[in-house]
């Protein structure tokens, strides 16, 4: 357990050593682990529990891409592989990990197998927090636990691999067993989180959403881009736009934000650019305020919510998504992007 002591609050942050392999194993000694849904979540975590030695199978519909790498992945038909029905039948823990839409969508399905002492666990507090929405009610004789990775489980497999981990969060929304917490925090672990640390179901929704849609993904291509619109306007060729604005954040100076924060990053930068971000990083918080309040109370009202369910529950949410992240791809911005980080020297040859 690890303390983080800021002013008056004090939080705690489990850590591996709170729960060694062993004793992990020992806990879910008796769980049969079912992942149900095999997208980028359900990828990450089922291997990285796998590789933990838990027995874990997967609940994948078949005909697919997520089916087909299913298999490629090693999970076996009938033996490891089932349908998400016939998963949650025979786990003990039911790893809800199909999209928040396609949760609901589902959940008629999967109710009925969520039986007296299970555990039903998410990472998201998307289906309990917005049941209104959802209908994602679950009976009170069930644990109902969450563990969230800050992050894609892309990277939640690339750590565990390179023998790092990811931090995520935990929360207890129903306790039915006595055992809710010792399961989540076990489970915890065995996806590979180096660090635990704890929260709600309603924290963690709410935060989540708003991360995602500002700086960690909305706010930040906003930035960029306006940015590079403006050097373009004026300008300036696309790869020298693109490199001031995307290349030299993502390969130099984001990496020393997360080495040793920003002040270490301003420090090994020129005295010209400290004296001019200290200047202008209180415009740029005062101009994007009113923009995160209004997106803070769209994701606390339950907008954001009806807007993600509205969508990604159409027959055509792939083909949709698929067609707005090309647009991406082709603009001029990100072409010149493709052709920037190919002239990264460790790409040649
Ligand atoms: N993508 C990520 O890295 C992160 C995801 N999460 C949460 O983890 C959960 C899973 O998210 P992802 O892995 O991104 O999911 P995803 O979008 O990759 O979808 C997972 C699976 O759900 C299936 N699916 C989608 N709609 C369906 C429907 N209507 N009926 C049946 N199956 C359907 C897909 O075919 C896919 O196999 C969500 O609660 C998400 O918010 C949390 C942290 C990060
Ligand atoms: C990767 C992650 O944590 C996100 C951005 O919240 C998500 O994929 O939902
Ligand atoms: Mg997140
Ligand atoms: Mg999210």
């Amino acid at each position: 357990m690890k303390e983080i002591r800021i002013g008056d609050t004090v939080e705690q942050a489990i850590e591996r050593s709170d729960y060694p392999l062993d004793r992990v194993r020992a806990i879910l000694k008796d769980e049969t682990v079912a992942v149900v849904g095999y997208g980028v979540q359900g990828r990450g975590q089922s291997l990285n529990m796998r590789d933990n030695g838990v027995k874990v199978i997967v609940g994948q519909r078949k005909g697919g891409k997520a089916y087909d790498l299913c298999l490629e992945d090693g999970w076996e038909p009938g033996k490891t592989l089932f349908d998400p029905e016939e998963a949650a039948a025979k786990g003990t823990v039911v790893q809800y990990l199909l999209s928040d839409a396609g949760q609901k969508e589902m959940w008629p399905k999967i109710k009925p197998h969520l039986t007296k002492g299970k555990a039903l666990y998410f990472s998201h507090g998307f289906s309990i927090v917005f049941n209104e929405q959802t209908g994602v009610v679950p009976t009170a004789d069930i644990d109902v636990i969450l563990v969230a990775p800050k992050g894609s489980g892309t990277t939640v497999r690339r750590l565990f691999v390179e023998g790092r981990g990811i931090n995520s969060s935990f929360a207890i929304h129903q306790d039915a067993t006595g055992k809710a917490r010792e399961r989540c925090l076990a489970l915890g672990i065995a996806i590979g989180s180096g660090y635990l640390f704890e929260t709600t179901f309603k924290k963690e929704v709410v935060s989540d959403l708003t991360g995602e849609r500002g700086v960690l993904m909305g706010a930040i291509y906003g930035l960029w881009l306006a940015q590079y619109e403006v050097l373009r306007a004026n300008g300036h060729s696309p790869s020298e736009a693109f490199n001031e604005t995307v290349e030299e954040a993502t390969q130099s100076l984001y990496p020393l934000i997360a080495e040793k924060g920003m002040d270490w990053m301003y420090a090994n930068c020129s005295t010209t650019a400290q004296r001019g971000a200290l200047d202008w990083f209180k415009s740029f918080r005062d101009a994007s305020k009113p923009v995160f309040e209004q997106l803070y109370n769209s994701v606390a009202t339950g907008e954001e919510a009806r807007r993600t369910l509205d969508a990604n529950s159409r027959a055509d949410y792939r083909q949709q998504l698929e067609k707005e992240l090309k647009e991406i791809a082709d603009s001029e911005m990100w072409q010149a992007g493709a052709q920037v980080r190919a002239l990264r020297p460790e790409r040649q040859g």
